[in-house]
């Protein structure tokens, strides 16, 4: 087994994707504690810092009671401070920071007051031109408080709310000047938005409990907080909620759609439906996929916690190869635990998953997980399963090599670090100590959606769905 892939300890896994939430209760009740149960259910999506902002539709026009900090929803917010936000609408949001640091000031939802009162914003995906927009702001003397893209998109919607009439046109003329992936909820004063790019990068989805209507990054949050699934919020489509219900805007659905595939392979929870499509289905479609593709004689099917599991399930099904149990995750590592520094004989892989050793003992094993990224994970597990004991360790990964940035909600690292990119498969193979290895091919992916679907897969193939920025997406405030 190689040891450099170990140099990089710190930085194992994906960085994750945000998470938004809102909700209107056109009945005057309190909402505060819906928002923290839907963001509890997003959690997966970000780990970095969350934030609830409220206010009361019959109140003073502006006033809005917002909190956030850096840590977990359940970090964050205490029965105190969830008491104090009182109002009948409000939004919510966990963030894994992909533009701009991650940092108290940058938390979201941000809230903007301006002339025409308040306005407060959640963001999940990452703008492509947020720089030169926010570059043409400052000239014409626009102050930023962060250093986010979200905040250009706020400040967009601040100013063209000043010639036009309602705040909904005016997230539709900011949708005219921003690039790249968004899934957005606005709150104003009386009116609850929800907006999705027109490539549809990310999800949204629109719910309803009894007269209260929902917004929210996935299903599983609108089955959190006891609301129906009304429909997903279309590509390019502005939802505006207001005393009257629900209004649509589908003048921007104009586009090729484009959403995201690793949603289905990764970040959305498996409980989740994403533009008609069960995530559960695709992962276990995708197990399937990889049994009829890599074929291997083995004892045991087992996968890596969580995300490997359902595809592991699928390989079974497919095989017949009983699906098992090899590890047990620690349930208790979230994004904020503190990695075991590189001379450290602890390491981070270990801390959160153990093997069971009398289950793989004398095995032929095959082990599914859903991405490698750098390979720090991959290899340190199947260096775990020989040293339990396991005859062979045949890896398989539900998606095809991971060999190129994602510039629109993703956080990975750059192409140097990705174990895909300049290696060969039989490379990787001998660098993860595994006895064989498999993946899947980017022409089976539309098996793994609805056909016709179409999805942006630039993180294995570099076809983008536009032309990717020349900077760092992070940005150079942050320098
Ligand atoms: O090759 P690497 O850089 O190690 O990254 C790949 C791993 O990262 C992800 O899991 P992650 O640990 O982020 O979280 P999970 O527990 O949600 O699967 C993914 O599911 C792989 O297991
Ligand atoms: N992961 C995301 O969706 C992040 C949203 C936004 N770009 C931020 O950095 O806060
Ligand atoms: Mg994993």
């Amino acid at each position: 087994m190689n040891q450099n892939i170990f140099e990089n300890e710190f930085t194992d896994g994906i960085h994750e994707e945000c998470g938004v939430f809102g909700i209107y209760d056109l009945d005057g009740g309190e909402v505060a504690s819906s928002i923290y149960y839907g963001l509890f259910a997003l959690q997966h999506r970000g780990q970095e810092s969350c934030g609830i902002a409220v206010s009361d539709t019959k109140g003073p026009k502006g006033k809005v009671l917002a909190y956030k900090d850096m840590g977990l929803v359940n970090e964050v917010f205490t029965p105190e401070t969830l008491d104090k936000l009182n109002g009948n609408i409000g939004i919510g949001h966990v963030r894994y920071s992909t533009a701009g640091s991650s940092s108290r000031e940058n938390a979201q939802p941000l809230v903007l007051n301006y002339v025409k009162g308040t306005l407060g914003i959640a963001h999940n995906g990452n703008l492509i031109n947020a720089i030169e927009l926010r570059k043409e702001l400052e000239y014409t003397g626009a102050i930023f408080q962060t250093t986010i893209d979200s905040e250009v998109i706020a400040y967009h919607i601040a100013r063209e709310r000043l010639n036009c009439g309602a705040v909904e046109q005016a997230v539709a003329r900011a949708m005219d000047k921003i690039k790249g992936a968004y899934s957005l909820i606005v709150m104003s004063p009386r009116k609850l938005i929800g907006a999705r790019d027109p490539y549809g990068f990310k999800p949204l989805c629109v719910g309803k409990r009894d007269n209260a209507y929902v917004l929210a990054s996935e299903t599983c949050a609108l089955d959190a907080v006891g609301a129906e699934f009304i429909r997903d919020v279309l590509p390019g489509e502005i939802v505006t909620i207001n005393s009257d219900g629900i209004v649509s805007d589908t003048s921007r659905c104009n586009q090729k759609i484009s959403r995201c595939i690793f949603e289905y392979i990764y970040f959305a929870r498996p409980d989740s439906t994403f533009d008609g499509v069960s995530v559960y289905n695709s992962r276990i479609m995708a197990g399937r996929l990889l049994a009829k593709l890599h074929p291997v004689e083995a004892d045991l099917v087992v996968g890596v916690p969580e995300s490997g599991n359902d595809a592991a399930l699928g390989y079974s099904l497919e095989t017949d190869i009983p699906y098992g149990k090899a590890f047990v995750k620690n349930n208790y590592v979230g994004r904020t635990f503190i990695k075991p520094k590189q001379n450290q004989r602890e390491t981070s892989v270990r801390i959160k998953l153990n093997v069971l050793k009398e289950v793989v003992k004398d095995k032929r094993i095959i082990m599914i997980d859903d991405s490698i990224v750098r390979g720090t994970t991959s290899a340190r597990i199947v260096g775990m399963l020989k040293a339990a004991g396991a005859k062979e360790v045949h890896v398989r990964i539900s998606s095809p090599p991971f060999k190129y940035p994602c510039y629109f909600g993703t956080d990975i690292p750059s192409g140097d670090q990705l174990i895909a990119t300049g290696h060969t498969i039989e490379e990787i193979r001998n660098m993860i100590g595994a006895d064989s290895l498999g993946y899947l091919e980017v022409e089976t992916l539309p098996e793994l959606i609805d056909e016709g679907m179409t999805f942006c897969d630039g993180c294995f193939t570099g076809n983008y769905p536009m032309e990717p920025p020349e900077d760092d997406i992070r940005g150079e405030y942050e320098r």
